[in-house]
């Protein structure tokens, strides 16, 4: 079998190609128009989908305990791509006259930093191109460009330094924010020990310095920072709860994917090596028609349980059968579920078994070839424009029965932003579809695939999913079994 893959994590030139012709060529709507099908064909060429790094930044005094707590991050990041980029190498080299006077400069105000080689290094590495940060000397005061240290674009880009917060357009590139907080006693403390022993300095040169410099430059320049802090962690490296949390934020955050971060109604469920397996069965073409049930249903409960948490809800309380007061939510009462016939039905059950005695409704959209569709039959609530609709299909391919289905649905008055579609699997170019046409329309589903092939199925897909889950396609159970030797 010949394959050719229309669209994967390509430039937005392919992925304007690979619209254009899967979605718009032969698109039969017969007066179910998407209203933005037009905008759609030009609008993504302005949407960047190259893979920006997540960009930390890591300000607090000196020897609060930054590189502390970025070591202890990048550790617990271990399977990720991480890099650590120090405001430190960007320290202007001094001048002769400034080298002869060192202990008259001021290392700890603003312009001591060389920002401009600082955005250009992170432009870069935004860009995807490896750069060369200088290797900072503390005890010769050089910033040994000889002795750089080549760094490789990567997932996530750790910044760190006193006055990281300081610059805006450094700020700016900032997906994470985080300012350790340690008393001054402490970072002068540590700071006495760090620059005797490490920097071989004397012990009055440092005081001196701390009292001319670091402490009023800390109170007028890092201090006033803390502010644009999204995480301040007090006592640094000490605070294994507060690492704990960001490695975890930064893992969801890595976690998803690319069109979840162009398009704010796109969930796809967390996944967990469980959600793998499962995934990894359904999609085996080996797998029995038994067993394709089985793992399907429970994909298919996961997605449901997280489609219903975003319905509505309002305070409700109780009293427990202790006689206290539990508050809790009331679930949304008006809501039903529409299915998309045949695959859709499969996930009937599901819906049923969280919402008991649940409306479903159903439609069914006949395919004219492989791109044109037409809506021949629908069965709907008399009142379904009161209520939340659950739009039940299990592949979300070109996005054409999609836009059919949630047309319809509009039409039949359901305010758009009550509409959600959940599916186990989606095209990027399917989610394009729906998120360009409804905006408001939410999509969860539970793993997003690469593309469609020239034959228009998701790749890698799991193939005909009505005739795996119904059993009506020609590899059943018995071919399976008598293919095995059974
Ligand atoms: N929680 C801690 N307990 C004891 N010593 C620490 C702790 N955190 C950092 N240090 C020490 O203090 C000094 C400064 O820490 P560092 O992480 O380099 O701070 P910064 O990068 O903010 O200047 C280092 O010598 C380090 O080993
Ligand atoms: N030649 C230099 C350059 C800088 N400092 C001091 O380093 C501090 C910043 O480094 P951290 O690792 O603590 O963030 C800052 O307070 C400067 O005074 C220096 O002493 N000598
Ligand atoms: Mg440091």
């Amino acid at each position: 079998m010949h394959r050719s893959y229309h669209m994967g994590s390509k430039s937005v030139e392919d992925m304007i190609e690979a619209l254009s012709g899967v979605h718009f060529s032969g698109f039969h709507m017969k007066g179910l128009e998407p209203r933005n099908a037009e905008k759609l064909t030009t609008s993504l060429g302005a949407q960047n989908v190259h893979k920006q790094p997540f960009v930390i930044g890591v300000a607090g005094g000196a020897a609060s305990g930054k590189t502390t707590v970025c070591d202890m991050i990048i550790q617990q990041l271990h399977d990720q791509r991480v890099v650590l980029v120090n405001q430190d190498s960007f320290y202007h080299n001094l001048t002769e006259e400034e080298l002869a006077r060192v202990h008259e400069y001021n290392f700890d105000h603003p312009d001591a930093f060389d920002t401009e080689k600082l955005l250009d290094s992170m432009e870069n590495l935004r860009l995807d191109r490896a750069v060369d940060i200088p290797n900072y000397d503390f005890r010769s005061y050089k910033n040994n460009v000889f002795a750089a240290r080549r760094v490789n674009p990567s997932d996530v880009i750790i910044l760190e330094g006193i006055l990281i917060f300081h610059d805006p357009r450094v700020r700016e590139l900032m997906n994470m924010k985080i300012f350790v907080d340690t008393d001054a006693d402490v970072r002068l403390a540590r700071r006495i020990k760090r620059d005797t022993v490490e920097k071989g300095r004397d012990i009055g040169a440092v005081l001196d310095q701390y009292s001319k410099f670091v402490k009023p430059a800390f109170d007028d320049f890092i201090l006033p920072t803390k502010k644009y802090a999204d995480i301040i962690i007090p006592r640094g490296g000490d605070n294994h709860v507060a690492i704990d949390l960001i490695v975890q934020h930064i893992r969801t955050k890595l976690g998803q994917h690319e069109l979840c971060k162009i398009y704010p109604n796109l969930y796809v469920i967390q996944s967990t090596f469980q959600i793998r397996g499962m995934h990894t069965l359904i999609r085996d073409s080996q797998t029995t028609k038994h067993d394709f049930v089985f793992y399907a249903d429970r994909l298919i409960r996961l997605v449901v349980e997280h489609g219903l948490g975003h319905l509505p809800f309002t305070e409700k309380q109780v009293i427990t059968p202790t006689g206290s007061v539990y508050t809790g939510v009331d679930f949304c009462k008006r809501l039903c579920g529409v299915s998309v016939i045949r695959s859709g039905e499969s996930m009937e059950n599901a819906l049923r078994a969280c919402c008991k005695g649940i409306k479903i409704g159903k439609i069914l959209i006949h395919r004219e070839g492989d791109n044109g569709q037409q809506l021949i039959y629908e069965k709907l609530p008399q009142d379904i424009s009161e209520r939340h609709v659950l739009l039940l299909d299990p592949i979300l391919g070109t996005g054409n029965s999609a836009v059919q289905a949630i047309s319809l649905l509009i039409k039949k008055g359901v305010p758009e932003s009550n509409i959600i579609f959940l599916n186990l699997i989606s095209a990027p170019q399917g989610v394009h579809v729906v998120c360009k046409s409804f905006p408001r329309v939410k999509i969860v589903t539970s793993e997003i695939d690469i593309g469609l092939n020239e034959d228009f199925r998701v790749v890698p897909g799991m193939g005909e999913f009505g005739d795996r889950y119904f059993g009506t396609d020609d590899d059943d159970d018995s071919q399976q079994l008598a293919d095995q030797g059974y």
